[in-house]
């Protein structure tokens, strides 16, 4: 998580802990009503700090969400490599993600049964004051988000680093927040990813001195087995399978050429297949069929969501810089006059002759995370075609610079909405110009 480290961020933090300073031995002297005291006094809410300020620390408290995506995505690659690779050293690796956690929720759970020891021994529970302590702000986030969704967030080394390294309670209550509005998000996230959150806490589960660890260690519905784009956050907050009249629609990773799809052109041969006139690699700027891949790891950091008025949609769980290559849209391969797909395909063509269309690419039953962008007449991605390695493609990429939790939006181009009704919002939206006229 290097945000944390970065330069503006600590004068941030510094400047916002001069405003308050306040020492563990000043506090301690007068017990209870001191700490409570101090927490009122810490529990200003941001809005009290000038605006440049507060905008730097929604920035630093979105970075810090998008690093526990980034670092629960990473374990879960390791697992998965650990799972079918099992060598000493991608055990050894896996395992050191959890020796820190492990012994955060080891101490966690204590303070939880010493809490209770001591109610039930009559006496009160032991004063801790240690408002900046990690285990304190752990103990606070259990009791706000369970413990399900505490294993969850501490195999990220981005949870563990801000709890130990926020200096003052305006920020932490602000990153709590935004867990808050996050919370279903990052639990669909993990468990979609096959985050091993149970086995985490599996071993305090004899200890009835926690009733609520054991409601939550009850087995939940499985949300692995599939790939994470096979789940969409519906708005009532649960999840459902993407759906194309009635059936299931399934993710692939490239498009697909079904020659009996090309029977009438009597085509046997994949049309976006490269030949020496589709150009340089856009990759390593080869003019040779070069074994060039696209990486396709930003689609990891997204996450498909149902929006009130344009179905699902895809939302970003990281930030992009401009230019960035987002995805590749894929599909089944069709004949450029097929007319089946009104709703998703796109024309493919080579980036040397944009006029001569090689295919349509139809992702409604076959395709990824790309076919679910909503469409905005001010988007934040665009269509390109490209050539890259073997093949001739169409990817997606930032026109500009992407801020973590952002929809993503590509222009479908006016003539969709010749007979639709964008629901953009935006003051340019072609169909309220429409409207207007
Ligand atoms: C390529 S699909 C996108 C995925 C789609 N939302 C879904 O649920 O599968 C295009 C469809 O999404 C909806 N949509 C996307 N952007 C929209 C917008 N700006 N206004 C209205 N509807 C939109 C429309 O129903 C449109 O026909």
């Amino acid at each position: 998580m290097p945000q944390l480290r970065s330069t503006s961020t600590k004068v941030l933090l510094d400047g916002l802990t001069h405003r308050q300073k306040r020492t563990r031995k000043d506090a301690s002297i007068d017990g209870n009503l001191e700490n409570q005291r101090y927490e009122k006094k810490q529990k200003r809410s941001l809005a009290a700090y000038p605006q440049q300020m507060q905008e730097q620390v929604s920035k630093l408290v979105s970075d810090i969400l998008a690093s526990i995506y980034y670092d629960i995505n990473y374990v879960c690659i390791l697992r998965s490599s650990v799972r079918l690779n099992p060598t000493a050293e991608n055990v050894a690796q896996y395992r050191l993600q959890f020796r820190e956690s492990g012994d955060l929720l080891d101490r966690v759970v204590g303070r939880f049964i010493n809490r209770d020891t001591s109610l039930h021994n009559g006496s009160e529970p032991k004063s801790y004051f240690n408002p900046r302590g990690t285990i304190r702000r752990l103990e606070e986030f259990v009791t706000i988000f369970g413990w399900k969704m505490l294993s969850i967030c501490m195999a990220a080394e981005g949870f563990r680093r801000a709890c130990r390294e926020i200096r003052h309670s305006v920020i932490w209550a602000e990153v709590l927040e935004k867990m808050r509005e996050n919370q279903w998000s990052i639990e669909v996230f993990a468990r979609s990813r096959n985050l091993d959150w149970r086995g985490q806490l599996l071993k305090y589960a004899h200890l009835d001195l926690i009733p609520e660890l054991g409601s939550e260690l009850r087995p939940v519905r499985k949300m692995w087995g599939q790939h994470p784009h096979h789940v969409v956050q519906t708005l009532d907050k649960k999840v459902r399978r993407p759906m194309f009249e009635g059936m299931p629609q399934v993710h692939i990773d490239e498009p697909v050429f079904d020659p009996r799809n090309w029977q009438e052109d009597g085509r046997v041969e994949d049309p976006t297949a490269r030949i020496p006139h589709d150009g340089d690699c856009d990759l390593c700027g080869s003019g040779d069929i070069c074994d060039c891949v696209l990486d396709f790891s930003a689609g990891s950091l997204v996450e498909l969501v149902d929006r009130p008025l344009t179905g699902t949609g895809v939302r970003a769980l990281t930030s992009f810089k401009k230019g960035d290559i987002l995805g590749q849209f894929v599909g089944e391969l069709h004949h450029p006059d097929y007319d089946g797909d009104h709703l998703y395909s796109l024309m493919h063509a080579s980036k040397t002759d944009s006029e001569y269309f090689l295919a349509i690419i139809s992702p409604r039953k076959y395709g990824n995370w790309t076919r679910y962008i909503a469409h905005s007449c001010r988007a934040s991605t665009k269509f390109n075609y490209r050539t890259v390695g073997r093949r001739t493609v169409m990817t997606v990429e930032a026109k500009r610079d992407i801020a973590p939790f952002e929809d993503l939006t590509v222009n479908y181009g006016s003539d969709y909405w010749a007979r639709r009704e964008c629901m953009c919002g935006e003051t340019n939206c072609v169909s309220r110009r429409r409207r207007s006229q």
